[in-house]
């Protein structure tokens, strides 16, 4: 067997697993959590099922001591790293700039790339070149390959990338759409574009792949929406820096930047406001909680900043999806994907019930059920006489693998 040790290095959360990129299946895995707080934890799992779980409450005061207690956590949990036949160690590095457009093996020059470009992604390059820096180091005897968030988003048509400003200032500062999550984006579209439901649609209709067109809705704690044509991303809501678009966990996505100015000379530094757009909007700022799943708590319980967060949340993703169906001349498959997209029905209802008039529709009953598989969850019409396929456009829950991803193109590349 031959593996790949992919590693995620978030702002405040180490995720990692061993993947066999073959087969697609994760040997082990887990996450570091509340690095560099004063309680930190590690749960890492030592085979496909729940018994293999082992927890770890511990100080982590950075993101190299993160990567030392996952190799520990392997030596003492299992399994063997040394036996894991470990061909490369994957990395999520989020802003690869205009620089990166492609998995890259890492030296020193791209290292020192990545870091270059920190003021981009203030709240995810940091983390990654930490962890890519000791990961070299503990690791000394593998390739390492960097996948970055962008890369998907390179080709976006000039219309979509380009911002309306001073054409001097963007040539001179690299202003552009870059676009992130693309590793998702291109897993997600793609695994719905294999789908049988979407290939018997296709037939169905004598079309051919090139012309499906999806949005694809990752919303975790970070959310971004993606408009794709055959294939290729067409638009896709994060800008510059993962800031923009969609109402996420602790960042508000669109925003009028005369509230930037308003701040400022209101007395905040531009610090200060980095840090309220980075870490104390969206969710969090509006109802106190940054995870959907308390935030839903708060509003059953009738708490009325939740129940707005809630409502900012939905408005803002029912726009995205109609302005995406405007930039491909319709939708024939919006899927949902990322920790809320894969697990909150509601959100999925929520956004579906004001958009029929695109055709798009949701089955409560397969909405609401709970399963790990990719799989439609709009009113299933026939396709054509005879035929079992629900006709489109499909409404669908895809459930994202980003590690998988990182692992198939890691192993590309280190395999030359
Ligand atoms: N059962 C659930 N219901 C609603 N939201 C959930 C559920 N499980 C996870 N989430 C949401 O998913 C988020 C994490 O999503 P994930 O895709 O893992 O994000 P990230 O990779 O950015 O950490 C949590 O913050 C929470 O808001
Ligand atoms: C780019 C981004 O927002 O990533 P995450 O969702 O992991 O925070
Ligand atoms: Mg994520």
């Amino acid at each position: 067997m031959a593996t790949v040790l992919v590693l995620n290095s978030g702002s405040s959360s180490l995720k990692y697993q061993l993947v066999d990129p073959a087969s697609g299946r994760s040997v082990a895995g887990g996450i570091v959590e509340r690095i560099g707080e004063p309680t930190g934890s590690a749960t890492h799992q030592s085979g496909e099922s729940e018994t293999g779980e082992t927890v770890r409450d511990a100080r982590v005061p950075d993101h190299g001591a993160a990567l030392r207690l996952v190799l520990d956590l392997f030596d003492e949990a299992g399994p063997s790293l040394a036996d894991a036949g470990i061909t490369a160690v994957g990395h999520r590095v989020v802003h690869g700039g205009a620089v990166f457009t492609e998995p890259t093996l890492v030296d020193d020059d791209v290292v020192a790339a990545v870091r270059d470009l920190i003021p981009l992604a203030p709240l995810h390059n940091p983390a990654a070149v930490e962890g890519i820096e000791v990961a070299r180091e503990l690791l000394a005897h593998l390739p390492h390959v960097a996948v970055f968030d962008t890369a998907f988003f390179a080709p976006l048509p000039a219309a979509a990338a380009t911002y309306a400003l001073d054409r001097e200032v963007t040539a001179e500062h690299g202003i552009r759409r870059y676009g992130f999550h693309g590793t998702s984006h291109e897993f997600v579209s793609s695994a719905v574009t294999a789908h049988p439901a979407v290939v018997a649609n296709l037939t169905a209709e004598g079309r051919r792949p090139e012309s499906l067109r999806q949005v694809v809705l990752h919303l975790g704690n970070g959310a971004s929406a993606s408009a794709v044509l055959g294939g290729r991303p067409v638009d896709t809501s994060m800008g510059f820096t993962p800031l923009e678009g969609l109402v996420m966990g602790t960042r508000p996505g669109d925003l009028d930047p005369g509230i930037v100015f308003h701040l400022i000379r209101a007395g905040l530094s531009p610090s200060d406001v980095d840090t309220l757009l980075n870490k104390r909007s969206g969710l969090l700022g509006m109802a106190g909680a940054n995870d959907m799943r308390e935030v839903r708590k708060l509003a059953d319980t009738g708490d009325a900043d939740a129940r707005l967060a809630l409502e900012v949340y939905l408005h803002r993703l029912r726009k995205y999806v109609g302005a995406y169906a405007a930039v491909l001349g319709g939708i024939d498959v919006l899927t949902f994907t990322a920790g809320v997209g894969e697990n909150d029905h509601r959100i999925r209802s929520g956004v579906v019930r004001d958009l029929k008039f695109l055709g798009l529709t949701i089955d409560p009953a397969a909405n609401e059920a709970r399963s790990d598989e990719a799989r439609v969850v709009s009113v299933r019409e026939q396709a054509a006489p005879g035929s079992t396929a629900a006709a489109l456009p499909l409404v669908m829950v895809v459930p994202t693998n980003e590690e998988l991803a990182i692992a198939r193109q890691a192993m590309e590349l280190a395999e030359g």
